[in-house]
């Protein structure tokens, strides 16, 4: 599983992408995709353990239906995501939808379309059962154990803003109760990117110890937040460890509790993050002294992540001949920031102007957490199929439509 886009299509393919397609272009490896859904699917085999893929990772709608051809259904956290799985024809049961701070029209609206409501607060829990006495849900709690790759990212401490405190699931419990809800589910979600695997395996011990004060129970979600490794020679998450761990908790609870309970788990990176690339073209190559930059047609309005957490992506010159004498860079984008740096002090061949790089594991949270910052277009993205085809899944808008299109959401009144 350790294979990345970089490992699995030819270097010549990936040229010849951006040759047709032009740069920046997102590529994504459908064969990657359908082999990873199918490693969750089959890791757990013989306990009731189904796999949600969290779609605000990527939620390119075609990548959304291999994903549901594998047999995961979709976590998703806003209405808009909810209709988008809808839209695509993914029936309600298979939706999971943790609301985070959710309007009474989005509560309605989810409702009508007849998701599986996860709430994160006492009060939305509360106005839910007001108004619809009789039905089921689930609540988020916060474990109070944390994990991410980044402090913005970890999700279940006790001064994170998501979840139900513990102490108050007995609360939880007691108001559904007075209106005649059912809780039939139980979540928690950590944080994304988890650094130890014992702590997702604590919070699975945690809501299973939660569970047996829900009676009307019916599953557990143990939230996402699988890792992949950025930073080449950086470990693979043990996988088949963490389950036979986990597996082991989760037999012994069904021994315990009399079955009819089923696991859930929801990651998004885990699935889609190796399985794309991000290719931009260097335009601009320049010394600045201490510093060599090379100047890209991409920033961090299409892959924030360097900017926001510090993060870390491979880049690899694809153009440079292996044997190029190698130079230390700074990786820029074109946004009007200092910050819009993609890569610091990367070692790589000598590069020129019209070279094309892949940035690395930006199959997870690049696409979607892109933005029209500076006004510029967005990437356009090609799926290579399980054929061998290159599928347009996103076409690049043209500079004149990204603008036209701005200026008719405004209204301004511009003449024809
Ligand atoms: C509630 C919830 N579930 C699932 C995920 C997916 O996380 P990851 O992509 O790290 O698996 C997230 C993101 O952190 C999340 O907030
Ligand atoms: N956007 C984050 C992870 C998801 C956080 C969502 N709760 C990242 O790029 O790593």
């Amino acid at each position: 599983m350790s294979k990345k886009v970089i490992d699995s299509v030819d270097v010549d393919r990936l040229l010849a992408i951006a040759e047709k397609w032009g740069t920046p272009t997102y590529v994504y490896v459908e064969d990657m995709i359908r082999d990873r859904c199918r490693k969750l699917v089959n890791l757990f085999s013989g306990l009731p353990v189904s796999w949600l893929y969290a779609v605000k990772a990527n939620d390119n709608p075609f990548l959304l239906e291999i994903i549901s051809e594998e047999q995961l259904g979709f976590d998703t956290v806003s209405y808009e995501e909810v209709l988008l799985c809808r839209k695509l024809g993914v029936p309600a049961e298979n939706i999971f939808y943790t609301e985070n701070n959710m309007t009474d029209e989005e509560m309605h609206g989810a409702a009508r379309e007849g998701v599986v409501l996860n709430f994160g607060s006492l009060g939305r829990l509360r106005s839910y059962c007001e108004q619809y006495p009789g039905s089921s849900c689930s609540v988020r709690i916060k474990p109070d154990i944390s994990d991410g790759h980044h402090a913005k990212v970890d999700t279940g401490n006790e001064d994170s803003k998501f979840g139900i405190r513990m102490d108050l699931l007995p609360e939880a419990v007691a108001l559904a109760r007075q209106h005649d809800v059912s809780i039939t589910g139980i979540h928690a979600h950590i944080g994304s990117g988890i650094t130890e695997p014992e702590n997702l395996l604590n919070e699975i011990d945690i809501l299973l110890h939660a569970a047996k004060g829900v009676d009307s129970l019916k599953f557990i979600n143990f939230g996402g937040g699988l890792p992949i490794p950025y930073r080449s020679g950086e470990e693979e998450f043990a996988l088949d460890q963490f389950a036979s761990l986990a597996k082991e908790r989760l037999e012994t609870f069904l021994e315990e509790s009399g079955g009819g309970i089923s696991f859930l788990f929801e990651p998004g990176r885990w699935i889609v993050g190796p399985a794309g690339v991000l290719l931009t073209r260097v335009n601009t190559v320049k010394d600045q002294g201490r510093k060599k930059f090379l100047g890209t047609d991409t920033g961090f309005n299409h892959l924030l992540r360097p900017a926001l957490y510090d993060s870390w992506h491979e880049i690899v010159n694809i153009s440079a001949a292996k044997t190029a004498k190698e130079e230390k860079y700074n990786v820029a984008g074109n946004i009007c920031e200092s910050g819009d740096i993609l890569g610091t002090d990367r070692i790589m061949p000598e590069t020129r102007t019209g070279d094309c790089l892949a940035i690395l594991d930006a199959g997870a949270y690049g696409m979607t957490m892109a933005s029209h910052y500076n006004r510029r277009a967005l990437p356009a993205e090609i799926l290579i199929t399980t054929k061998g085809f290159h599928k347009v899944i996103r076409r690049r808008s043209s500079a004149d439509e990204t603008v036209d299109r701005f200026l008719k959401e405004t209204g301004y009144p511009v003449d024809a």
